[in-house]
């Protein structure tokens, strides 16, 4: 029996990418370095649908049919390099080498230029679910070449999750543009998450309320606008109780945040694309800041709080959920505007209503708002930034009162709400008639002659502060 496609790498997102494979039909060559993940699959899920039992690379090979389809899913960076340098050779041309692990999009554009050159096509894509979606659907974001799609399309959209009968999977552009939207909604995810946290800080130290009444909070908001999946499991995980001690299971976790690298590639590369993520770096950086151990507890001995009292208004559980739904928006905002940035530089065509949709299931940041973030980029006239769509500027005023209002009970309770309050000042930043980047130009044109632009004329100047400061037209040095 010769197999549609080959997956190697068993451990917990390749085990599940195979048996939706399975379950859906294809007959699936499997193959992982060390043989027991293999055997391991095949003894507990081997009767879900028809699997080839493979021991090494050739006989995955071997197993499947023209062109070969082999889906790599093993730990990112070298070791992806070690399967395809390992695999290429045992390949013809026109055959599909997938790599479904969440790779650094440059590392993608690498690749699939080289083995472009050798006749092969090398797709990068995106998943995104976590175990469980890998299993029943998840969100699919496939770069490399359109040819590439059509052989590889139907497929991957078969074993996506589906919204409205829409599947969660659409071709994304060339290259590594599959990757890079990936990586940006890890970035987003980072975002939501820490916003979450915020809130249920707020909850806790400024409104009292207890990781189980604070479950039913959650609850009770994941039936309106925050409508998501990190809502619902928050719910989940609040109300959870350690069975060991009795304790709210929170409360028996180490508060430090570990990371793999998404969010921080997401940071790196909006440096790079000069796009403001405030927000997401913030994310990363709280779980950087959380991670510092040995300064927190010297911090906790030698830092003053110097906090106010505050009174608490008795519509703060609603202010904290608006300001929740505030913040979240601008994450999404930050991460659709640096798509736009690196469309433009990377020659990708994104489009990011389809972005949007493919999100909105499968996913860990599928929510309930990315309907409406669909329809605003479907609309004829895209807006600039999401912010700017009618019903999401609409949105944010309504909240702004309250955002405010939580910010400034957090700062006086020394709660920090990193996210919130970037995001807030992103806002602010973004809608102000004058920034002060106007004295940050004069002060650079003082010690580095970097010359500036007038608000009253054309060109480019500098003023001759050593001298008699009088204005020269200058060669525009940024
Ligand atoms: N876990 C999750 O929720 C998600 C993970 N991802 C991404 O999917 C990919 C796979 O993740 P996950 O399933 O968690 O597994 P891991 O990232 O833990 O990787 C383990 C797998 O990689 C294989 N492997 C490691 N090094 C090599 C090597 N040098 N040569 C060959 N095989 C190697 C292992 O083989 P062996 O058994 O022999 O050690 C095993 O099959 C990663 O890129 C991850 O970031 C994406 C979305 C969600
Ligand atoms: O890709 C994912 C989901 O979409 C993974 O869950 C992601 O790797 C989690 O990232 P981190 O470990 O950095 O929190």
């Amino acid at each position: 029996m010769s197999a549609q496609i080959g997956v190697t790498g068993l451990a917990v997102m390749g085990a599940n990418l195979a048996r939706n494979l399975a379950r859906n039909g294809f007959t699936v060559a499997l193959h992982n370095r060390s043989v027991s993940r293999t055997d391991e699959l095949l003894a507990k899920h081997g009767s879900e649908g028809d699997f080839v039992r493979t021991e090494t690379l050739e006989e995955l090979v071997g197993a499947l049919e023209k062109p070969r389809r082999v889906l790599i899913m093993v730990k990112a960076g070298a070791p992806v390099d070690s399967v395809v340098d390992q695999l290429v050779p045992l390949l013809e041309e026109g055959d599909i080498v997938i790599d479904a692990g969440n790779s650094h999009f440059e590392d993608t554009r690498r690749r699939e230029a080289a083995l472009a050159k050798q006749g092969l096509h090398f797709v990068g894509i995106g998943v995104s679910g976590g175990e469980e979606g890998a299993l029943n659907g998840p969100s699919i974001m496939p770069g490399g070449s359109q040819e590439s799609y059509q052989a590889l399309g139907p497929l991957l959209e078969k074993i996506s999750a589906h919204v409205d009968g829409q599947p969660c999977c659409a071709w994304i552009g060339t290259d590594g543009a599959g990757h890079f939207v990936k990586m940006v909604h890890n970035g987003i995810e980072y975002a939501d998450m820490q916003v979450i946290g915020e809130a249920y800080d707020l909850l806790r130290s400024g409104a009292g309320l207890e990781p189980a009444e604070q479950a039913e909070v959650f609850s009770e908001w994941n039936k309106g606008e925050l409508s998501s999946f990190l809502i619902e499991i928050t719910a989940e995980v609040l109300g959870h109780v350690d069975a060991k001690t009795g304790k709210p299971f929170v409360d028996v976790l180490v508060d430090q945040a570990g990371q793999k690298g998404t969010g921080r590639w997401t940071v790196i590369s909006a440096l790079e694309l000069g796009s403001p993520t405030s927000g997401i770096a913030e994310s990363v950086f709280a779980r950087a800041l959380s991670s510092k151990a040995s300064q927190r507890v010297e911090a906790q001995q030698l830092l003053v709080a110097e906090t106010s009292e505050v009174s608490i208004p008795e519509s703060f559980v609603e202010d904290v959920r608006q300001a929740l739904y505030a913040s979240k928006l601008v994450s999404y905002a930050q991460g659709l505007d640096m798509l736009t940035g690196a469309a433009a530089e990377y020659n990708w065509d994104l489009k990011l209503d389809e972005i949007a949709s493919l999100w909105r299931g499968g996913c860990i940041i599928r929510a309930e708002l990315l309907k409406d973030i669909t329809k605003a980029y479907a609309a004829e006239e895209k807006p600039a930034n999401l912010l700017f769509a009618p019903a999401f500027a609409e949105a944010i005023a309504q909240a702004l009162p309250a955002w405010r209002r939580v910010v400034s009970i957090a700062v006086q309770l020394g709660i920090p709400v990193p996210v919130f309050s970037a995001s807030l000042a992103y806002y602010d930043g973004l809608r102000r008639k004058r920034l002060p980047a106007a004295l940050t130009q004069g002060l650079r044109d003082l010690f580095g002659a970097h010359t500036y632009q007038r608000v009253d004329a054309e060109g480019t100047f500098h003023t001759l502060w050593g001298e008699d400061k009088s204005e020269i037209e200058a060669v525009d040095s940024h």
